[in-house]
């Protein structure tokens, strides 16, 4: 039975259930649970702090799970990423008060409040920068205004909450994250179909179908336009001169391909969206 860490809560949590139960798995039934069996997928799931998933792979004791790029690399765990999913996304920051700091090299001697520790530790190391780490276990922002620190490092999405503890970014971007699915060398063929159905899974979300009808002459551009992933299928219309065409899409750019195809001529365009996929 493939044994599956999946986060408990936080960030990542709906999703990552979410993007499993598209994938045709049984999740678990309420959110207290702590681990539960889908016996037809010969699957159990482990519902973990995202922060600790890692570690729980990396161990051997479970084959697979979801969690943040950055909180696998800030465990320093022997767990590797075999997927980026395409949710999650963040970018891991350096921030201070307004204008205090326009670049990383004044870090130097001073005190840097982060939730990620290893990831930052290791950093420093690689940009030779001595800074004292001060380890804190959420609401980083507030640290500077508390004096605990002078910088600190930590997730940024909207910038939000940075704005609204007065404090800005400087500095190179320290690591772009998103979700992912981690397992390790020796488990990764055991993780084979899962893997497969959130590829699926992925497609289903990253892809439409288009179909529409173009005159004959202008199929050769047409087919440009929707190039599909191997091919369009082309198939004959009864009216004489005219045929049908159907191909896959990038879901972002629907619109402006239905435009595209309306300005050639095509007409009866429709989108249709991919409930499941396996390439
Ligand atoms: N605002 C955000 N937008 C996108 N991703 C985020 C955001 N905040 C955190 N993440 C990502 O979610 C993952 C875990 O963060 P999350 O906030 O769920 O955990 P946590 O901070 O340990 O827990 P909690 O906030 O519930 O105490 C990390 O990979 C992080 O990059
Ligand atoms: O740029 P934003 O869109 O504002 O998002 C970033 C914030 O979201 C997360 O906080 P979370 O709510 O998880 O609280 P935490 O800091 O206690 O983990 C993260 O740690 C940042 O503080
Ligand atoms: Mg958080």
């Amino acid at each position: 039975m493939l044994r599956v860490a999946v986060p408990n809560k936080g960030m990542l949590a709906e999703t990552a259930n979410e993007m499993l139960q598209e994938a045709g798995y049984r999740g678990r039934r309420d959110a207290k649970e702590l681990n539960a069996i889908d016996p037809k997928n010969d699957v159990e799931f482990f519902y973990l702090r995202p922060r600790d998933i890692a570690t729980y792979v990396g161990s051997g004791v479970l084959d697979v799970g979801i969690t943040g790029r950055d909180l696998l690399l800030d465990a320093a765990s022997p767990a590797i990423e075999i997927r980026s999913l395409d949710f999650g996304d963040s970018t891991f920051r350096f921030a201070g008060p307004a204008g205090a700091f326009a670049d990383v090299h004044e870090l130097e001697g001073k005190r840097v409040a982060t939730s990620y520790t290893g990831l930052l530790e290791r950093w420093f190391a690689e940009h030779r920068i001595d800074a004292t780490l001060v380890k804190l276990d959420g609401a980083v922002e507030s640290a500077i205004r508390l004096g605990v620190a002078d910088a600190v490092a930590d997730v940024v999405s909207t910038g939000a909450t940075l704005r609204k503890a007065g404090l800005e970014v400087f500095g190179p971007v320290i690591l772009e994250s998103t979700a992912v699915l981690i397992s390790t060398p020796a488990k990764e063929q055991a993780a084979k179909t899962l893997l497969g159905r959130l590829d699926g899974v992925l497609v289903a979300r990253r892809y439409a179908i288009i179909d529409y009808d173009i005159a004959n002459e202008h199929l050769e551009e047409a087919t440009k336009i929707t190039p599909g992933f191997q091919s369009p299928t082309v198939s004959p219309l009864r009216e004489p001169g005219w045929s049908a065409v159907r191909s896959m899409v990038p879901t972002g750019d629907v619109n402006q391909l239905m435009d595209a195809l309306h300005d050639l001529g095509a007409r009866a365009i429709f989108v249709t969206a991919l409930q499941a996929a396996r390439m």
